[in-house]
């Protein structure tokens, strides 16, 4: 197989299993959501935000390479920013905030369901853990963010009130963050992956990633949505609220 070949195996796997197709996030975007089937997204959403910057950091330490090291450690950088401007956690807290909730509550990580919670730890460990094609590999589920970011900007825009370009802040900037990300990943997994077995792997690291985001959208959908059965321990509508 060539690494065009590959490549389209990739994107075929996006195009068959990314987060995008799942039924929350239609409701989501179309406006069907009630407030707090928001707040349970923004609240679990965090457990994602806060794993990114750790599973980069796991990485990193990974990486013998210094060259791949200062291409990676932007990623870092765009989520924790500096002290006074802050990075993409400090947007998503606007977003809880806009939204109603406590934003020391959200950054807690109270509240989070722990099927959400075992998903992102799993990401974490397995980019730790897995050969470095594998934990290069399953950040290309990025390949597929920036059209589900324009969609969720703008449905967002469309039917929510709290929605505005400063609550809705972290998914502009995701749109020329994640691009360049992905072109070095997507790059680096082409070449890297040099036989049968290595695309093989590959595609089975990205299919991975799209199991970690679906799982935990089937989570928020099984305790806010239907049947509505929310796990002991996970946020309760009316709890950390401004
Ligand atoms: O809103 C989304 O649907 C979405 C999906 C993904 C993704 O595909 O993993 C990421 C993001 N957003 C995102 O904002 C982000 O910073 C990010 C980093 C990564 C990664 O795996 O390194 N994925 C994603």
């Amino acid at each position: 197989m060539n690494r065009e070949s590959l490549e389209t195996r990739l994107r075929a796997i996006g195009a068959a299993r990314y987060h995008d197709k799942h039924p929350f996030h239609h409701r989501l975007h179309g406006g069907a959501c009630t407030p707090d089937q928001v707040r349970a997204w923004v609240i679990n959403r965090w457990a994602y935000q806060a794993a990114i910057p750790m599973k980069d950091a796991a990485f990193l330490s990974r990486c013998s390479d210094p060259a791949m090291r200062r291409e990676w450690r932007s990623r870092i950088e765009d989520h924790d920013g500096g002290v006074d401007e802050g990075g993409g956690l400090r947007r998503w807290l606007k977003l809880a905030e806009a939204v109603g909730l406590d934003p020391d509550y959200v950054a807690s990580g109270q509240g989070i369901l722990p099927a959400t919670q075992f998903a992102v730890d799993a990401y974490i460990r397995y980019v730790r853990d897995m050969p470095l094609l594998q934990a290069v590999a399953s950040s290309l589920t990025e390949l597929f963010a920036p059209s589900i970011h324009e969609r969720r900007i703008e449905g967002l825009l469309e039917h929510y009130d709290f929605a505005n370009p400063d609550s809705l802040s972290y998914f502009r900037k995701r749109l020329s963050e994640a691009p360049k990300d992905v072109a070095f990943g997507l790059a680096w997994v082409l070449e890297h992956a040099d036989s049968p077995e290595k695309e093989d792997m590959a595609c089975a690291a990205l299919t991975f990633k799209t199991d970690v985001l679906w799982a935990q959208l089937d989570a928020i959908w099984g305790a806010y949505v239907e049947p509505g059965r929310i796990p002991p321990g996970a946020w309760q509508p009316g709890e950390g609220m401004l």
